[in-house]
């Protein structure tokens, strides 16, 4: 790992524990594992895809997992981070300047009133239930880009409950975080 990255990724985490007690970034429970259940987490996106086209969108970005994390791993990857909870979005803008991530920025707007953002790549953690993400792709998506859905244990359910009303191909990647998780890989959507 590059050195700038690596100090980064520690910066970040310091920045997480700093804010934590008075935002909720992460659920307080889970800030002793923050490196390996939220950081190293959200770092399984770059390793999927090591070499990615802009723009990249993350919606319900919270406290930036997993988009802060992929905008540190590509630092020439232009990167938007959304979030409806201005208190978290100026947490994030405030970590973008202290990184000194040119290729990051974060909006505070709810996903749904954001103008198309025509994504190449968009991701999104701990969001919605996938029937409710996917008008989200739908809507976000360029017509040949790829959603990235970090899912926890109800993930077959979810995809089931989806293919209702839409058709979608869908690859699944085993969390290497948690056995019971999975990283849907999404792309060519069309209303079913
Ligand atoms: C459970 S948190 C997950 C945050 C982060 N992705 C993570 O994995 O830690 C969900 C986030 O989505 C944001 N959110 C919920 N509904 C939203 C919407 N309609 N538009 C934008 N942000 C939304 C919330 O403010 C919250 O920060």
């Amino acid at each position: 790992m590059s050195a700038s990255r690596e100090a980064r990724l520690v910066q970040y985490a310091a920045l997480i524990r700093k804010w934590n007690s008075a935002i909720n970034l992460v659920a307080p429970a889970s800030l002793a594992q923050l490196e390996q259940r939220h950081i190293a987490d959200s770092a399984q996106l770059a390793r999927l895809h090591p070499d990615p086209q802009g723009p990249w969108l993350d919606i319900g970005s919270g406290g930036g997992l997993p988009g802060l994390v992929v905008a540190i791993f590509h630092p020439e990857l232009p990167v938007q981070l959304v979030d409806s909870d201005r208190r978290k979005v100026a947490f994030l803008q405030t970590a973008i300047r202290e990184l000194g991530l040119a290729n990051c920025t974060a909006t505070a707007a709810r996903i749904e009133e954001l103008p198309p953002a025509d994504a190449a790549n968009l991701s999104a953690r701990a969001l919605a239930p996938l029937d409710r993400l996917v008008p989200y792709l739908d809507r976000h998506l360029a017509q040949d880009g790829t959603a990235w859905l970090m899912k926890g244990r109800n993930w077959q359910t979810e995809l089931t409950a989806a293919r209702r009303n839409w058709r979608f191909d869908a690859e699944i990647h085993p969390s290497t975080t948690d056995p019971a998780a999975a990283i849907l890989q999404i792309s060519n959507i069309r209303h079913g």
